[in-house]
C-alpha cells in the first residue's frame, strides 16, 4: 500500500467507531478526487455517500456535476447531487460556500462524518488571508482539522498533505478530475494568494506551509485556554442573562474583551476592536442615558449595572390580542401556567395591549392606585423593554403586568388557583461556544 493511502487510513482509525456513515464532499477537482478514491478503497460501499453540490455558478456546471455522478457510479457508491442558487452579494466564493454548507448540513444524520479534502496547501492560504484581515488567535488557528458539524461530524484527513503530493498521487493513479477555470480568476483573494503570493515564499522557505501549520495547532490550543478562562471568568461575571459590570470591571482590560469576545461570539457576533471600545465606553455611560452599542442585529445595552444583549428593538404590537395562551414571539416569550399563589382569577375577556401615557392599576395588596412607570422602576424592568411589555385588561381596566402583578378585583379565590403570567423579554445568555472554525 502507498505512502497517502496509508496515511488515509491511518488517519480514520483516529475517528470514532460510532461513525455509520461516510459523506463525502466531492466537487471534481483533483483534492477531492483524491479523497473519494482513498475512500473507495478503505471504506465499505455501504457506508458511502458521495455529495455534490452545484453552485450554477459556472456554465459547465452541471458537466461538473455529471462527471462527479460518473466516478461515483463508476465506484459503485451512491449519489447525491443538489442544486444551489448562490445569492449576489460582495462575496460569491463565502456565499457559495454557505449554501454548499447548509446542502451538507440537511443531508447529514448523528452518526455521519463529512470528509472533505482540505490540505496542507489550504490551510496556509487560509492562515495568510485571515492575517491580511487582521485576524486574531481564532483566526489564526486556521481550518480545524475535525469538528462537530450540525447533529454529525466534519473531518479533514488531508489536511496534513501538501497538494504536489496530491497531485502526483492521481497522476501515479492516472485519475482524471475537472479544472475550474473560476480558479485562475486573480480578482478573487484567494486565487491570487495561491497564485502569486504563496508561490514566493515556497521559493524561499520550502517548508512554511507545515510550518504554519504548528502555528494554526498552537494558536487552537490558545483559543481553547481563551475558552476555558472566559467560562471561569463567566462565573464570577453573569448575572441572569447579562454581565455584572462591576465585576466585569474587576478583571485584567485582557479578561474583559476575552470574556466580551466569547459572550457575544455565542449569539454569533464577532466584535472588532472599534465595537469592544464602544462597549468599554458603554460600561462607563450613565444609565439615565440609556446607553446602547448597535452590534449588527443585536443591541447591546446596560441598564441598573447589567450588559444585556437583545435581540431587536423593534416595538410589538399587542394590538388589542385576546390573552389565550402562552406565546412565543421574537420579542420574547409570554408565559401562561397555573399560579402558586393568588393568580389572575380568568383569562376570559382578557387582551393585551401596549403600555399607554398615564396608564395605572391598583396592584394587589398595595391599597391604592400606582402609576405603571412607578410598578416598571421598582421591578427593575429596564426602559427599552417597557415599551413592548404586554399590559393585560378587560375593557378599559388594567388586570394584570405579566411578571409583575395582579390588580386587585382580579385575582383568584384561593392560594394556588388561577393563571401565573409572565413576561420574558428575549435576551440572550452566556454560553460556551463549540469551535466553529
Ligand atoms: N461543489 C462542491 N460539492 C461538494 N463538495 C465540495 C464542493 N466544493 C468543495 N467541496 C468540498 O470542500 C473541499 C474544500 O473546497 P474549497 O477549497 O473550494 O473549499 P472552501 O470550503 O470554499 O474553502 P475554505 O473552507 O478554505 O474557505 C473540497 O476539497 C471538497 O471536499
Amino acid at each position: 500500500m502507498n505512502d497517502l493511502q496509508q496515511h488515509f487510513n491511518h488517519q480514520l482509525e483516529s475517528c470514532p467507531d460510532t461513525i455509520k456513515r461516510w459523506v463525502i464532499g466531492l466537487s471534481g477537482g483533483l483534492d477531492s478526487v483524491v479523497l473519494l478514491h482513498l475512500a473507495a478503497r478503505a471504506i465499505p460501499a455501504e457506508q458511502l455517500l458521495v455529495v455534490t453540490v452545484d453552485h450554477q455558478l459556472q456554465a459547465q456546471s452541471s458537466q461538473w456535476t455529471d462527471f462527479c455522478r460518473q466516478l461515483a457510479v463508476s465506484l459503485h457508491l451512491p449519489f447525491y447531487h443538489e442544486q444551489v442558487v448562490v445569492p449576489e452579494g460582495a462575496s460569491v466564493e463565502r456565499a457559495a460556500r454557505d449554501a454548499r454548507y447548509r446542502v451538507f448540513e440537511k443531508i447529514l444524520q448523528p452518526d455521519d462524518c463529512l470528509l472533505l479534502a482540505h490540505h496542507l496547501n489550504d490551510q496556509a492560504e487560509t492562515m495568510l488571508f485571515r492575517l491580511l484581515r487582521g485576524a486574531g488567535v481564532r483566526g489564526l488557528a486556521g481550518i480545524p482539522p475535525r469538528r462537530t458539524f450540525g447533529k454529525a461530524s466534519l473531518f479533514r484527513p488531508l489536511l496534513d498533505i501538501a497538494r504536489p503530493q496530491l497531485q502526483q498521487w492521481a497522476q501515479a493513479e492516472q485519475l482524471a478530475w475537472v479544472e475550474d477555470p473560476s480558479n485562475r480568476d486573480l480578482s478573487f483573494d484567494r486565487n491570487y494568494l495561491r497564485h502569486k503570493v504563496i508561490p514566493v515564499l515556497e521559493a524561499r522557505w520550502p517548508r512554511f506551509a507545515r510550518r504554519w501549520a504548528s502555528t494554526a495547532r498552537f494558536m487552537r490550543e490558545s483559543e481553547q485556554l481563551h475558552q476555558d478562562l472566559a467560562i471561569i471568568d463567566s462565573e464570577s461575571v453573569a448575572l441572569g442573562d447579562g454581565l455584572d459590570c462591576s465585576a466585569l470591571a474587576q478583571l485584567s482590560p485582557a479578561r474583559q474583551n476575552n470574556l466580551l469576545r466569547f459572550w457575544c461570539r455565542a449569539a454569533d457576533v464577532v466584535l472588532s476592536e472599534r465595537q469592544l471600545l464602544a462597549i468599554k465606553q458603554l460600561i462607563g455611560a450613565a444609565d439615565d442615558r440609556q446607553p446602547v452599542v448597535q452590534l449588527g442585529h443585536l443591541q447591546l445595552r446596560r441598564y441598573q449595572g447589567v450588559l444585556l444583549l437583545q435581540t431587536d428593538d423593534t416595538e410589538l404590537e399587542w394590538g388589542d390580542r385576546p390573552l389565550i395562551a402562552s406565546l412565543e414571539l421574537p420579542q420574547g416569550r409570554l408565559v401562561v401556567s397555573e399560579s402558586a399563589v393568588r393568580g389572575l382569577k380568568s383569562l376570559a375577556g382578557v387582551t393585551l395591549r401596549n403600555r399607554r401615557d398615564g396608564d395605572r392599576c391598583r396592584p394587589l395588596g398595595r391599597g391604592g392606585s400606582c402609576s405603571l412607570k412607578k410598578l416598571f422602576q421598582e421591578s427593575g424592568i429596564p426602559a427599552w423593554q417597557r415599551r413592548s411589555w404586554p399590559v393585560c385588561v378587560v375593557g378599559d381596566e388594567i388586570v394584570a403586568l405579566p411578571g409583575i402583578c395582579v390588580c386587585e378585583n382580579w385575582q383568584s379565590e384561593k392560594k394556588g388557583s388561577g393563571f401565573a403570567l409572565k413576561w420574558q423579554p428575549t435576551a440572550l445568555s452566556v454560553k460556551g461556544d463549540s469551535d466553529t472554525l
